[in-house]
């Protein structure tokens, strides 16, 4: 038997919440976005929006950090109908890691087919500046190496299958796709291609922890996301997800420099439009079939 805190919300919970969903709304979404902290300005470019306070929809978490607004806004972009979180939720706020990932899976049952995921990263690559955007390539799972796994508990095979591959995490074509539409869109010189680490939170990490997680091949940290993706990939989702690099981590015990989250904030609010250009570009170019 699985203890009751490994089992987070069943099948037929999703299931109500999202035929919930579906009987409030005519729009059936294809693509489903997730904003990172300070990004929530993507889903004001949805047209034709309904959207629903979290607080109102059945099973749903509550968003608990500045800069997650906690809507749930389904619209169209470029005429395609999708749907977007105005706010995610982070292990750091008390939720089981299967409760964080709950909206992945009701996206699944609302028949989306492709998963776009924003973040706001902390900079561990030397080369990447405030403002810099990465395509996130690969993570690097450090709760999951301590055995916090959203698929932790019994399998839902109506999901997906006991041991998902990740190596295929991050959907090649969508990244080429992005890495064109970003230079076509003259970002070329502050676009990058790398692989995200993510932690805990809520506070943030070390010098030294930043020091070893550049040493094992992390760009970029964060508290969110990864999750997130190996629940949309367990499911069969094709997944595209970006860094907004908001800040540099401090690397050198001679910087006086500490993250915090207004200037995460900020960063987010300088490079928001060039970031819903792209968000909105991909929305417009990507084709919509899954990739088990
Ligand atoms: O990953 P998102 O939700 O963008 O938020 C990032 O910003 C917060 C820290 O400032 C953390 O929650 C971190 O994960
Ligand atoms: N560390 C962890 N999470 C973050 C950071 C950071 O430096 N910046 C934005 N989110």
């Amino acid at each position: 038997m699985f203890p009751e805190s490994t089992t987070g919300p069943s099948f037929e919970d999703c299931s109500a919440t999202a035929e919930w969903l579906l009987s409030q709304t005519d729009i059936r979404p294809l693509v489903g976005i997730v904003c990172g902290s300070g990004l929530g300005g993507l889903a004001e470019m949805l047209k034709d929006q309904k959207a629903f306070k979290y607080s109102n929809i059945p099973n749903f978490p509550q968003s608990t950090v500045h800069g997650h607004a906690g809507m749930l806004v389904f619209g169209t972009l470029k005429g395609k109908p999708c749907v977007c979180m105005q706010g995610r939720f982070h292990l750091y706020e008390g939720y089981s890691i299967q409760k964080v990932t709950l909206p992945i899976r009701i996206f699944k049952l609302l028949g989306v087919k492709t998963v776009l995921l924003t973040n706001a990263a902390g900079g561990l690559n030397p080369d990447y500046k405030v403002g810099d955007i990465m395509l996130i390539k690969d993570h690097i799972n450090i709760p999951g190496f301590a055995g916090n796994n959203p698929l932790t508990g019994p399998n839902e095979e109506r999901f997906g299958i006991r041991f998902p591959s990740m190596s295929d995490a991050y959907d090649k074509e969508l990244l080429q796709l992005a890495k064109a539409v970003g230079v076509e869109l003259g970002y070329g010189d502050f676009l990058h291609e790398g692989v995200y680490c993510v932690l805990g939170g809520p506070s943030f990490e070390t010098i030294a922890e930043c020091r070893m997680m550049h040493k094992l091949g992390a760009d970029a940290v964060g508290m969110s996301t990864v999750h997130e993706v190996i629940v949309a990939r367990h499911c069969g989702m094709r997944v595209l997800a970006l860094s907004l690099i908001t800040n540099q981590a401090v690397m050198n015990y001679d910087s006086q420099k500490k993250a915090n989250h207004e200037e995460v904030l900020e960063t987010g609010q300088l490079r928001a439009e060039q970031l819903e250009r792209l968000v909105t570009s991909m929305v417009d170019r990507i084709e919509d079939h899954n990739n088990v």
